[in-house]
């Protein structure tokens, strides 16, 4: 299974704005997402997060300002090559502005604002808890359809 990070940026603690970007290419495209993708060989998790925020929206972070806050383990029963583990994080401090790229495009959404309809959708089952504070552990399983989750556990702490 494949290992992957989703960073997402926030301003206010707790949050009142987070940046989505909409995924332009290949896995997602078509959806808001935090910026995120696979960790390579020999990378840490944190480096792919940092690496990814770059790439994808080019905002310049550090990764110790990078918080930690979950797992999720994501189950595509009608196509395995996509199931993959995502390491959460939240990021509030980082360098440079927030920039389209060829791979997405970054909004800014008011915490009670967010387009849960066009995003994963298992995004609405933990993103709240997360932009309250807390961490989430858990796992989605999806549908034949690979877009609806069939089966969802959600542990927050
Ligand atoms: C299924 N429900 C989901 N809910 C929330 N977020 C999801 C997700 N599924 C994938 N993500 C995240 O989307 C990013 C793209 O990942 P992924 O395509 O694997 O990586 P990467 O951008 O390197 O490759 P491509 O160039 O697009 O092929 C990565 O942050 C990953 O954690």
């Amino acid at each position: 299974m494949r290992s992957t990070t989703l960073c997402l940026p926030v301003q206010g603690n707790p949050a009142e704005r987070i940046l989505l970007g909409m995924k332009k290419t290949g896995f997602g495209r078509g959806k808001y997402n935090g910026f995120g993708g696979k960790i390579e060989d020999g990378e840490t998790p944190e480096a792919a997060a940092v690496r990814e925020l770059a790439e994808e929206c080019g905002i310049v972070a550090a990764e110790s300002d990078l918080e930690p806050v979950g797992r999720l383990v994501f189950t595509f029963p009608a196509r395995p090559e996509d199931d993959h583990d995502v390491q959460l994080y939240i990021i509030r401090k980082w360098q440079g502005q927030p920039a389209e790229t060829s791979e997405m495009k970054p909004v800014w959404f008011a915490v009670g604002d967010i387009p849960y309809n066009e995003m994963w959708a298992d995004d609405s089952y933990w993103l709240p808890a997360v932009l309250k504070g807390k961490k989430v552990s858990g796992e989605v399983y999806f549908s034949e359809d690979n877009e609806e989750v069939d089966g969802i556990t959600i542990r927050t702490e």
